[in-house]
């Protein structure tokens, strides 16, 4: 899709839909216990395929490109006594690992088998009761395969508790995990590196039904808080907490002290107003470790190219096992838009800016990020972004939010 050049129109109020990671724990929980009743679910495409595949009592769950969604039901069928489910994906899904999970899951009694290559998916997975209550898991290459013990921890007959072996990565999503547990009342605990889960105890509470209601997407509100950036102009979005389980809700203190955006929340309906400083000085370096934001890692590179400041991003070595490489994707797609950086395992880092003569297309890589982080920067450049669809998989209205905030330069 070609995008013209831009610049904000002043004002505009944006509703973003309910977090996708919120809305993926509650909809495991929605099926583990009755009674829970969801408002504000999130519309992402891997939300609906994650609803989906909880629906369906086929032999065959194919979750397309959804990776929390896949490995929550990985935990989720393995405990579905008497039912034998092949759970598998998109190709990029089959390169997504996932051995650490299916070994601890096997560790408490589990009965999975890889159906091709050994780690990745597709699994056979032959539910059945898991007897053990304790189980060690390295922590460094993804938070979802705990947050996923996290969420059947409850109800195993013992409950769970979980030994986080070394580093660990994303942390917040693990916060969130707990908080989403604790509001749904599942009792739990997290000391040093042992995650307890403490059994679901029946109660007369376990016929109350639970409102949950989830808080809008901070991820897909990143876009916006770069086209702020970038534009110097204000924008407005619904409906945001002052208080967030999002980790990447720190998008706020990230773009204040780089980039001079307020983020002042204006009460009613939850609305927050991201307010560009028109007297703000910019740093001479981005300096950030984004371990634990790590969805937010490309929307940043886009604004400091845009904006010309010189970064360094270390924290990322999970962004290689993403929808795509995300790392080689974000080099070879600034250098189109003027930035040469350079990238290690884990980092990327560039001083170097120059002005791009003609713009051709930013290739996508399947990663829904990777439309929605460089479209901002037709406020500098007109530019294509290849394959806009790929949005679907978080953010589906992203294309018309876009035009509600921008205003094409005839
Ligand atoms: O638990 C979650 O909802 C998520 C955890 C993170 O993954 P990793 O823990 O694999 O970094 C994040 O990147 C992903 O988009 C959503
Ligand atoms: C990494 C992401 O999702 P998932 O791992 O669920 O595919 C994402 O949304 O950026």
């Amino acid at each position: 899709m070609r995008l013209e050049k831009s610049t904000l129109k002043d004002n505009e109020t944006i509703n973003i839909s309910g977090s996708k990671s919120i809305s993926n724990r509650l909809l495991i929980l929605s099926a583990l216990f009755e009674n829970l009743t969801i408002e504000n679910l999130s519309n992402s495409q891997d939300t609906q395929l994650l609803q989906k595949a909880l629906e369906s009592e086929g032999e065959i769950i194919d979750i397309h490109h959804a990776g929390t969604a896949m490995r929550f039901l990985t935990s989720y069928l393995s405990i579905q006594e008497g039912r034998t489910t092949v759970l598998t994906g998109s190709d990029r899904m089959k390169q997504r690992p996932i051995q650490y999970l299916v070994d601890a899951l096997r560790n408490l009694g589990a009965d999975i088998s890889y159906l091709e290559k050994e780690g990745f998916p597709p699994l056979k997975i032959v539910g059945k009761k898991l007897e053990k209550r304790a189980v060690s898991i390295p922590a460094d290459i993804s938070s979802q395969f705990i947050s996923s013990l996290m969420l059947i921890g409850s109800k195993l007959e013992n409950g769970l508790e979980i030994n986080l072996v070394g580093k660990i990565t994303s942390r917040p999503y693990l916060e969130m995990t707990l908080k989403v547990l604790r509001n749904v009342g599942i009792a739990n605990q997290w000391e040093d590196q042992i995650i307890t889960i403490f059994p679901n105890i029946q109660s007369d509470k376990s016929s109350q039904i639970t409102k949950c209601i989830t808080e809008s997407d901070w991820s897909s509100a990143s876009y916006f808080y770069s086209l702020a950036a970038i534009g110097r102009k204000s924008i407005n979005l619904k409906s945001f907490r002052p208080h967030s389980l999002q980790g990447d809700s720190v998008i706020k203190e990230i773009y204040w002290d780089f980039f001079g955006v307020n983020t002042i929340s204006q009460g009613s309906e939850s609305k927050i107003s991201l307010m560009p400083e028109s007297t703000f000085v910019f740093p001479e370096l981005i300096s950030l470790d984004m371990n634990d934001c790590p969805d937010i890692a490309q929307t940043l590179c886009v604004t400091a190219t845009a904006l010309k400041t010189p970064f360094e991003i270390t924290g990322l070595s999970t962004l290689k096992v993403k929808e795509t490489d995300r790392l080689v994707a974000l080099k070879n797609e600034l250098f189109k838009i003027g930035c040469i950086s350079e990238i290690t395992e884990e980092s990327i880092y560039s001083t170097k800016f120059f002005e791009p003569n003609e713009i051709t297309s930013i290739e996508t890589y399947d990663d829904h990020r990777m439309a929605m982080s460089f479209a901002p920067f037709c406020l500098i450049k007109a530019l294509t972004i290849e394959n806009k669809n790929v949005v679907e998989k978080s953010y589906p209205q992203f294309w018309e939010d876009f035009d509600i905030v921008t205003k094409t330069i005839l």
